[in-house]
């Protein structure tokens, strides 16, 4: 366990980040989610088309209104019954186009929530199948990240994303609407195309880096708060308070700044669009007044036009306003994406159904992210059905041998197999089974066993889905956990874990054990299992341990020498070596290493709780 702790807080490896997809992908992973609800693509999309079609008439019909007025001035026609017809028309349009955008809002909200709860799904499946040493070097803050902070930004952005998207629509229909009232006036309209694109072209990639920073940036600092929070004991331990703290605040200020920055670019780019609109709408109105003057268009087509133009600030000024959220949008859920594309780890072979096995380890050899190697080269077989202790002193690297015999993570060069115990010709590698293969295999407890908070039950049930009260009794009755699980207040239904019932060091860990037992893996791997209790505890946590390794190939870490003991055969390890290997009394007899620390171990009375 050397030096976990401090990494915890302040690690070499922490800055890889999981992967951010890129802009195409991101699209890709929307479209295919969208596309999954063809009936809710259909009616949104046909309700913003219809519904902005009946917006644009309104402009439309008004200029005809302005049309008519004039005519009759002119020829003292019947205004009136010229009239009726279109103002009936721009009543029926106002109408049909209020409920149809609302309806097409509506509907593209329930879409893009029905997206965002499908990627949250996605990506907390992902994190909770992501190989160990991935979630590792990425940090649990990077994912907690994604899971919480990423997928809220993007469900609150669904509404402006729908607004969004209808804004688009109707500036389409506006653009054939302008062509078909007149081309020269559309030619006009089109000045402020240029204006856009230029503000658009230098606007865009710059946000794209500047919102992408900014997730970034919160993710670091969500990260080392966590860190912080859970890093304090070794924050307190070594003093660190100040240093974390500033790291905090460096953490926060880079946040701060690149917010501001993403800001700035954005009114500046503000600007320029509210110009964009000014020389439009002038360039309109002054073709307009051309063209009427030289009677190649009405004042009717005109008047159109300038409303049509004016009508279009709403959903410009939309668009506009909400680039600011939609590239936040686009950064969240391209980190989303990120992670919801990663294939989740899958067997390479069919797993192995294996009553016994042998566990072999050949050519272990193992460096950190800081490139120092801790393991030099380790052989080892641990046959069938026997078991083997480890021991050895601190940083011997007992840990890492351990965790890389349980496959939690791979060594950096070396195997490690399994070999059905009844044929030995058959080999699987670590390597090549995924998460729930490997642990339906190969089962480990380490000294920091985890309580999840809900009730008892569903703690247990983790290891075994659907597993009822009979038999979960039954397993702790096995492990003799029962005795103080039928003392807690709810039974089974005591809520235990953060925030609920206190277990106590020993009960965690007898609880872990429980669910090893309930697992029933052929493999167990050990690390100091019952070093978390008191001498009497532990005593009782051993005994249970020694249950649980009878029939199965075990691989023990042991804190005290009489668990090694009680084991097959001892493996001494120093400075990443494997120096003895024997039963207890054969290590004893040759007067190494292991025997020294066995007196040691004796004369300093620990040989009492045995
Ligand atoms: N996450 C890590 N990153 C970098 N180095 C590590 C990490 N974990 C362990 N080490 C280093 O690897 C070496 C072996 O550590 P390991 O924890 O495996 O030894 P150990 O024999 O189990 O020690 P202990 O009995 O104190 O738990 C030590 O030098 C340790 O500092």
């Amino acid at each position: 366990m050397t030096a976990r702790g401090q990494d915890a807080v302040a690690g070499p490896s922490r800055d890889q980040q999981l992967p951010v997809a890129s802009g195409r992908v991101t699209a890709a992973a929307v479209g295919r989610a969208a596309m999954a609800l063809p009936g809710l693509v259909a009616s949104s999309t046909a309700a913003a088309v219809v519904g902005s079609i009946a917006t644009i008439a309104t402009p439309v019909l008004l200029g005809r209104v302005v049309d008519v007025v004039i005519a009759a001035l002119d020829r003292r026609t019947d205004v009136q019954a010229a009239l009726t017809p279109l103002l009936a028309a721009v009543a029926v349009a106002v109408v049909v186009g209020a409920v149809l955008t609302s309806l097409a809002l509506r509907e593209a909200e329930r879409l893009g929530a029905s997206i965002a709860a499908d990627l949250r799904e996605r990506v907390v499946d992902r994190s909770l199948r992501m190989a160990p040493q991935t979630l590792e070097r990425a940090g649990v803050g990077d994912v907690s990240t994604r899971v919480t902070e990423d997928v809220e930004v993007f469900t609150r952005s669904v509404p402006t994303i729908s607004a969004v998207i209808n804004s688009l629509i109707t500036v389409g229909v506006s653009v054939v609407a302008f062509v078909t009232l007149d081309w020269r006036i559309a030619l006009a309209f089109f000045t402020v195309v240029p204006v856009y694109v230029l503000s658009l072209r230098s606007y865009l990639p710059k946000a794209a880096v500047l919102y992408a920073e900014e997730r970034s940036r919160a993710s670091t600092r969500s990260r080392v708060l966590l860190e912080s929070v859970h890093g304090s004991r070794t924050v307190h331990a070594y003093g660190m308070g100040e240093l974390q703290a500033d790291r905090v605040r460096g953490a926060s200020e880079a946040g701060l700044a690149a917010a501001l920055r993403a800001r700035r670019a954005f009114a500046a780019f503000a600007w320029t669009m509210n110009a964009a609109e000014a020389v439009g709408l002038s360039a309109v109105i002054a073709t307009g007044f051309l063209l009427v003057r030289a009677d190649l268009v009405s004042v009717g087509d005109v008047t159109a036009a300038a409303l049509l133009f004016h009508r279009l600030f709403g959903p410009l000024g939309i668009l506009l306003t909400s680039f600011d959220d939609v590239q936040r949008a686009a950064a969240a859920l391209a980190r989303i994406v990120g992670v919801a594309q990663m294939d989740p780890p899958t067997s390479r072979v069919r797993p192995p159904r294996l009553a016994t096995a042998t566990v072999r380890l050949t050519g272990i050899r193992h460096a950190y992210d800081d490139g120092h190697e801790v393991l030099h080269g380790i052989d080892l077989v641990v046959p069938a059905g026997t078991s083997l202790a480890v021991v050895g002193e601190s940083g011997a690297g007992k840990t890492t041998l351990a965790a890389i015999a349980a496959g939690v993570f791979p060594p950096s060069a070396g195997t490690v197999e399994l070999v059905d115990g009844e044929d030995p010709a058959t080999a699987v590698d670590l390597a090549d089974l995924d998460q729930i293969d490997l642990r339906s295999l190969v089962g480990m407890v380490s000294q920091e066993s985890h309580v999840f908070a809900g009730t008892l039950r569903e703690d247990l049930q983790l290891v075994r889905p659907g597993c009822g009260d009979e038999e979960l009794w039954a397993a702790l009755d096995g492990t003799g956990a029962a005795a103080w699980a039928r003392a807690l207040p709810d039974g089974l239904d005591t809520v235990v874990g953060a925030g609920g019932h206190p277990l106590t060091a020993a009960q965690e860990q007898h609880l872990a054990l429980t669910r090893l037992y309930l697992r029933d893996p052929p493999v167990v791997v050990l690390d100091e299992a019952t070093a978390e209790a008191s001498s009497a505890g532990a005593r009782e946590l051993e005994r249970v341990a020694d249950d649980l390794l009878t029939g199965r190939t075990a691989v023990v870490v042991a804190h005290r020498l009489t668990q090694a003991r009680a084991c097959d055969r001892i493996l001494v390890m120093a400075d990443g070596r494997a120096v003895e290997l024997g039963h207890h009394d054969e290590l004893v007899a040759a007067g190494g290493m292991y025997a020294r620390l066995w007196r040691t171990w004796t004369t300093s009375g620990r040989d009492a709780t045995a």
